[in-house]
């Protein structure tokens, strides 16, 4: 299936350039510039770093105080350019709201309705689509408050994904699934970003391992890193070691399954060297940003 899903002309689906916001004395985003191309980016970060605020900020739900952002070569600041957007956005917030008297067809159905799908025979067909691509084809006539939290993840992911969006933005959509189910999650995202722009925001460092071309560390409202998950993982190259104790010195230490201990800092010498995980760097990273002094 072709998609358009990038301007033809610079290949970039998301364009943004010192994007700023504050919430009273919270500076929520401090000048970030990123670009977003076809494929799975990855958004990692601590908590209140600042990854859902800027998720809304390209999703149009809020504008930022100072900036540019280009979405889908159109401009969210005009009420025209918000519209496009919205046309061609999939979006899954961090809290969806949902009418929970609803059924699962009834409030996916509710969303295609207001994503303008107006005729029933098509709307209905491309509901079912949806409801049976996140596994729920089972539930579609189950009322949304009778579902377990995992399912109701599920529903938001199908909502999301109504009119086969250019653009899906994931606010940590793995959240509360089981392990089967993220699998099959994260084979239906790296589908997704075969030829469209998914942005995912998450603290499943396997998610972004295996899922994403292109990771970004957002820490303090401030880019940290961008680069491929292998480029992330690097960075903690010759600063992961295991011992059999703890060691008060490593950024970060713990006991392993098989009793012996992981370290993640600066090794003693003739220490055991391991092969660093996406964790390790972005352990690095983090902690490498706040002693050049990350906070705001
Ligand atoms: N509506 C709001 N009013 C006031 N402060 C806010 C609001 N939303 C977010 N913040 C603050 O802005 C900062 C960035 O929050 P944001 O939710 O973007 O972080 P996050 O990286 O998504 O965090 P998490 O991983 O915990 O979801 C935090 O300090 C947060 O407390």
């Amino acid at each position: 299936m072709t998609v358009d899903a990038v301007t033809p002309d610079t290949g970039v689906a998301v364009r943004a350039t010192g994007l700023t916001l504050r919430y009273g004395r919270t500076t929520a985003l401090d000048g970030v510039s990123l670009t977003f191309g076809t494929g799975v980016t990855g958004l990692l970060g601590p908590n209140g770093a600042g990854k859902t605020t800027l998720l809304r900020i390209v999703a149009t739900a809020i504008s930022p105080d100072a900036g540019q952002l280009t979405v889908l070569g159109h401009d969210p600041r005009t009420g025209p350019g918000r519209l496009a957007v919205r046309r061609r956005l999939g979006y899954l917030p961090q809290d969806p709201g949902f009418h929970t008297g609803f059924t699962v067809f009834e409030f996916v159905d509710y969303v295609a309705i207001l994503k303008e799908l107006d005729r029933r025979r098509e709307r209905h067909a491309e509901v079912r689509r949806v409801v049976a691509a996140v596994g729920l084809d089972g539930q579609r006539r189950t009322r949304i408050r009778a579902l377990s939290g995992g399912m109701r993840q599920r529903v938001a992911l199908a909502a999301a994904l109504v009119g086969d969006p250019a653009l899906l933005i994931l606010d940590e959509p793995t959240v509360g699934l089981d392990p089967e189910q993220r699998m099959r999650f994260r084979e239906l995202f790296a589908e997704l970003g075969d030829g469209r722009t998914v942005l995912l925001s998450t603290h499943q460092t396997e998610d972004v391992m295996s899922l994403c071309r292109e990771v970004v560390v957002i820490d303090h409202g401030a880019v940290r890193f961008t680069g491929s998950p292998a480029d992330l993982a690097a960075l903690a190259d010759g600063r992961v070691w295991t011992s059999a104790g703890r060691e008060p010195d490593a950024l970060a230490s713990w006991r392993t399954g098989t009793g012996l201990y992981r370290h993640v800092g600066d090794p003693p010498p003739g220490a055991e060297l391991l092969a660093p995980t996406i964790e390790d760097g972005y352990l690095t990273l983090v902690d490498l940003a706040g002693a050049q002094g990350g906070n705001r």
